[in-house]
Parts: C-alpha cells; structure tokens; sequence
C-alpha cells in the first residue's frame, strides 16, 4: 500500500512514533536498584545491615549443603570518606562556598541553636536536681550527629562448598539467578541478596564486588573482581582467574565496599549475629569492626556450642495441592517421564501408582496412562489442573524439613534470657499451600536483663528476624491471642521470653527482604497459637506448684512466728494453774496434777512447749504436702510407667498404683 509519503517523511514519522511511546522496559536489576527498599536496603545503615545478612546466610547455606560445620568470618572495615577518597584516586577538595552545604549555619542560627541548646541543658539541671528522669537532649537541625553515614568494606569468609569457577559471575552479577529455586528449606531463596549487595556497591561507591572461591579438593581458587550492567542484568567482569590453591582451601570469600551507618545500626547487626548464633549453635561465628578509632573497635568471637548440626534439609517434589497452570506446563517441559501415569507418579508427591490411575480415570476419555505427557493440550492442563484443586491427597510429609530442634530453642533462651522458668514444645508438621512447615516454641518466665511483658524471638528457615516486629504472625498472636492470665503469667509485669522458629519448604516473607511473616495464613497463625499455648500449659502446672510452694512456706513461716508468744502464754497459764493447785484450791485428775508438777519442777519449761509446737507444726506442714501430693498434686505431671521385668520374662503380673508411678510385680 503506498501511503504517499517519501522515505524521509517515512522515517521521520517513525522517528516521532518512537518518541511518542510511552512503553519502556526494565530489567530486574534496574527495578531493584530503583525498589531497593523491598530488598531491606531502605537507607545506608538499613543496607549495611542487610548486606551483612546476605553474606551470613549465603555461607551458612553453602556450609550447611556439604554438612559442614560452619564456620564463618564478618569483617566490616570503616573506611571513612578521606580515605576512600584517596582510594579512588579522588583528592580531598577544601570547601569554598561553605553557603552551599546542608550543615552550613548563618550566625543568626547558631546563636539561636547554642541559645536553644543553653536553655535545654538549663531544664536538665533542673530536672536531674528534681530527681526526673532525663530525656536525650534532641540534636538541633542541622548537625547530622547519628545520621553520618561513611564507607565500609564488609568482608565474609567461610568454609562451605564454594562456587564452580564459570557460575561465579553469573552467581553474583544477575539479578535473580541462584542455586536455591529448588523446593527445599533454605534460608536463601529468590537469587537477589548477593546481587542486591553488589547493586547497593555500585550506587553508593561504585565499587566492583571480589569473590574468591573453591569447592573441595579442586587445586586452584577462583578470583573474580565484577560489577554489574544494571540495564542489561548481565555482570560485567573485571577480572576472573585461576590462582594456586596448595592449602586445598574450600569456601568462599566475598568483599564489598558499601555505604553505610553503623553508628545507627550498630546495636541491630550485633543482635542480628547474636540470635543467629543462639540458632545455630553449631557454628562459629567471628565478627569484627574494625575503625581508626581503637576504642569502637569490636570483636566478639561466637564459639561453638555443639558439634551436633541439624539434618540437612531435603529437596522435595511439589504436591499436587500446591501447583499453578504454569507450573504445570514447566513441569512437563522438564520432565524426563513419556507419558501421563508416570508423570504423576513421580513429578509429584503423595501420588502412587494406583492414586494416579484413579486420578487419570476421573480426568475423562480423552486422558489415558499411556497419553504422551508433552502432547497434552491447553485445556487438558486445566483439567489436570482442576483435578489437582479438587482432588484429596494426603498432606506433604515434614521428612524433608530440618528444624533447629527443642534443644536448641531451650539452649538459646537459657543462653539470652537466663529465665526462671522454661518450657519448649515442638509441633508436629503441618501444611498451607501444599507446603509442609513445622512450628517449634519456647516461652519462658523471669530471667535477669529481660524487660517486663513480651520479649519476642522470631526465627524463620532459622534466620533470625529482626523489623516489622509489630505486623509479624508471632508477634500479633502473642500479643493477642493468648490469655496469659489463664496460665498465672502477667502479660504486662512478667518478663516474658517467647521465641518462635517456623521451617518450611516456602516461608511466606512479605517483601525479599525477609523481614516478617504475615498474619494472614491461618494455618501458621494456629499452629504458632497452639505451640505457644502448650508451652504456657507446661508452665503453669509449674508456675501452681511454685505459687502452692510458697504459701505453703509463708504459712509456716506465720505459724512459727507465734510459737514463742504462744508457749510463754500457755506456760504462764500452767504456772498459774500449778500454783493453785498446790494451794488446793483446785483439784485436777492424777496425768494432769502430774504435768503441773513438772511445771512447777520446771520439767516442763517454756522451751519444751517450744519445742513441741515446732516439732507440730513441721507435722502438719509435711502432712499437707503429703495430702497434696495424693490428691491431685503430683497427678498435673505426666506420668510414665515403670517396669521392674524379671529376667525370664512372664506375663504374670500384679500392678500397684502409687500417685506417682506404677509398678508392676511378676510372679
Ligand atoms: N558464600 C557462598 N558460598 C557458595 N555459594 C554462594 C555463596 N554466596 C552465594 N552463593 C551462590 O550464589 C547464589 C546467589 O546468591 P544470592 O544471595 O544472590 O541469592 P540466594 O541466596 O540464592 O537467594 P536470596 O536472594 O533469597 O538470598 C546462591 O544461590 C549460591 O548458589
């Protein structure tokens, strides 16, 4: 069709077309660096402490996929601006139009600010004289104080399965591409942290990232320095070498040099490594800051605690429960099965033989055992896919998640609350989405530096969990649907421990940046609540034993404070009566003259009567506890029966029930 117009007309037109559209792609990079944020990197201090977390991680994972146990080096080197500076070959400039910074201040607002500032410290005086407690004088506007943000090198070795040399850039230089995608529990998952560390370099410092890695036995040590083309979400390689590996060195080591605040995050990133190694007591963990000024330096060393590592999680297939149309098409794209009966049979779990013949039945005549899995239509899928949804199967089995265990739980409460009273419990697996999840919990009464009210400890795929604490599944269930009252525990002046660790193929993170689980799955939501609620019926049965310990030995005590006035009374009354019968104006049966007798020998003195009270009162106190202990006490406890079996084993037997136990007595 001839439009009529010439080719320069022609392309001129396109030219404009092209302007015109408003169409524009990006590519995942670009769209993290620009939503950074949703990758927990909302500001310098945020990102300092996000990165750290990425690499931390990433080595425990690499440790943990060849069984070994972790351990794992974090440096974060404050570089400073200066020397960064220098460090980039930049030269330190002097200021000259000083009008042109954020922190300059004309005359007119100092004076207005040292004003301010006098009349503050005025009111402190006055304050701190009265005896009120003080408020952080606010830092006047103007003076960054905390919000200085500086460069720092953050450096993490470990000594876990490294990396093949030819993955390595795409490993660290596109967005999205990972080893984790698998259906098993990770703490890494969606490909991003790594990248996202490396994205944070290139916008703050412009800084390439360096890894250097080797897997087990292999004879040299990759090298790679690389940054990443954010537009084409390809990285963009600087260096990447073989080097000499004689030591047989296996692990990676990552280096990076980001902006950041550890003045404002300090304290986050120091409770960060310290719940982490509460849940992971089997590695060893050594944190350094290093900085020029000597005093803020900080090395913690977190020793091993056991040598015993959870089991390591296994890959799992998907169920059929938990699967989308495209999954479905993805699924048969990859299979290595020809035809419909052994695609189920073996892409999924929880379908056997017979189960996948009955299903293959109920999908129609268009469906048989032998129908090629690759040549099913668009709309057989949707059936198979309709099936799924409707169809019953058994729920996902928790064999392939490995949660960090009742033990550990108690170990790290007793480890950071010191508490007076501890109980764990560990639920049984369970499921939402197809996904299998077990929920395992500890909640504790009393300990020493715990504040009054609920302390929360949430662990996910045991990565500790540190923001949103308020919109968190554990922390709304805790705070509002457990009647800790009904358990004797005072939610608002007992100090309360409740650390929760939840594992699953799939933890449900609002955001990547993993921060919380939302409250919104009610399968999780019940089974926190009820983990919860059956440590708290373990406490109480404590928590009365305690309270019926105590009034017990402040009703002793009551008693015992009278026996003094008591006995001088009685024995001023017996002198009393002694007299008057030795002056025959009263006559008593011959035990009772016989007893006024002693009084009057002084046989019987007033500390005998002490002594007999005493004695009485200790008879009566064990008397109660006995009665307590055959009524009801000791039956709160769980009991277990024990069998004392003769040698040649009969099944003659009388058995005697004590409160206690049972035994049983062959004859
Ligand atoms: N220290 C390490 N040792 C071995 N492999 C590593 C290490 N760090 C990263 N990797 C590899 O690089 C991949 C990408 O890491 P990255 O942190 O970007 O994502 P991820 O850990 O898979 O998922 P997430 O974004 O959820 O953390 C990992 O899947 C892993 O295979």
């Amino acid at each position: 069709m001839d439009s009529g117009e010439s080719p320069v007309e022609l392309k001129k037109g396109k030219a404009k077309k092209a302007k015109e559209s408003l169409l524009k792609q990006k590519s995942p990079a670009e769209f993290f660096a620009d939503n950074k944020n949703i990758a927990g990197f909302d500001n310098p201090g945020k990102s300092l402490y996000t990165t750290i977390r990425e690499l931390v991680e990433n080595s425990l994972d690499s440790a943990e996929s060849i069984s070994q146990l972790p351990v794992v080096e974090i440096t974060i080197e404050e570089i400073g601006k200066s020397k960064f500076n220098s460090m980039i070959g930049l030269i330190d400039r002097e200021r000259v139009d000083e009008a042109l910074y954020d922190d300059f201040e004309t005359i007119k607002a100092r004076e207005k600010r040292l004003a301010k500032e006098a009349r503050q410290q005025e009111m402190q005086l006055k304050k701190a004289a009265s005896g009120k407690t003080l408020k952080e004088p606010t830092a006047a506007k103007g003076m960054k104080g905390r919000g200085e943000t500086s460069i720092y090198k953050v450096s993490c070795k470990d000594n876990g399965r490294g990396m093949a040399h030819d993955d390595i850039p795409n490993m660290f230089g596109r967005v999205l591409s990972g080893t984790k995608y698998g259906l098993k529990q990770t703490r890494g998952k969606f490909g991003l942290g790594a990248k996202m560390a490396l994205i944070w370099s290139k916008m703050s410092t412009g800084l390439p990232i360096e890894i250097l890695s080797s897997t087990r036995g292999q004879k040299f040590k990759s090298f790679c320095r690389l940054d990443i083309d954010i537009q084409r979400n390809i990285p963009h390689i600087h260096v990447h070498e073989k080097r000499e590996n004689k030591e047989l060195w296996h692990g990676a080591e990552i280096h990076v040099v980001i902006e950041g605040n550890w003045t404002t995050h300090r304290s986050k990133i120091l409770h960060y490594m310290r719940q982490m190694a509460v849940i992971t007591p089997y590695a060893e963990f050594l944190f350094k800051f290093v900085t020029d000024a000597q005093d803020k330096n900080v090395t913690i060393k977190f020793a091993r605690r056991t040598d015993v590592m959870p089991p390591v999680p296994l890959e799992t297939k998907h169920h059929p429960s938990s699967v989308d149309l495209l999954l479905i098409k993805r699924l048969i794209e990859e299979t290595s099965k020809q035809n419909l009966l052994q695609f189920l049979q073996h892409e999924f779990v929880n379908i056997g033989k017979s189960y996948a013949e009955r299903l293959i039945g109920e999908m129609g005549p268009d469906f048989g055992p032998k129908t090629p899995v690759k040549s099913l239509t668009s709309q057989q899928l949707v059936r198979i896919h309709q099936l799924f949804r409707q169809a019953k199967f058994d729920d996902p089995s928790g064999d392939c998640l490995s949660p960090a265990g009742e033990y550990n739980l108690r170990l790290g409460i007793i480890k950071e609350l010191h508490p007076d009273l501890v109980a764990t419990y560990s639920g049984s697996p369970q499921v939402f989405e197809g996904h299998p999840f077990i929920v395992e919990t500890g909640v504790s009464v009393g300990g020493k530096d715990v504040k009054q009210g609920l302390n929360i400890f949430r662990f996910a795929n045991r990565i500790p969990l540190l923001f949103e604490q308020g919109a968190d599944v554990v922390t709304r269930t805790a705070m509002k649907r457990i009647n800790w009252n009904s358990y004797k525990i005072n939610q608002t002046q007992d100090k309360i421990g409740v650390f929760v660790s939840i594992v699953s193929t799939k933890i449900p993170f609002k955001g990547t940046g993993k921060e919380y689980i939302g409250d919104d799955i009610s399968e999780i939501a019940s089974a926190v609540k009820n983990s919860i609620k059956q440590c708290c019926l373990q406490l109480k049965t404590k928590i009365v034993k305690k309270i019926q310990a105590r009034e017990q030995l402040e009703r002793k005590r009551i008693l015992k404070r009278y026996i003094t006035d008591v006995s001088s009374a009685i024995h001023g009354v017996l002198k009393e009566t002694a007299r008057l019968q030795v002056a025959k104006k009263r006559r008593y049966g011959e035990e009772d003259a016989e007893m006024l007798d002693n009084v009057l020998a002084n046989v019987i003195k007033k500390a005998t009567l002490e002594e007999k009270l005493a004695q009485h009162v200790e008879q009566v106190d064990f008397e109660m506890a006995m009665d307590f202990a055959t009524h009801g006490g000791v039956s709160e406890e769980p009991r277990e029966a024990i069998f004392l079996l003769p040698l040649e084993s009969k099944s003659d037997f009388v058995q005697l029930h004590t409160p206690a136990f049972v035994i049983r007595i062959f004859q």
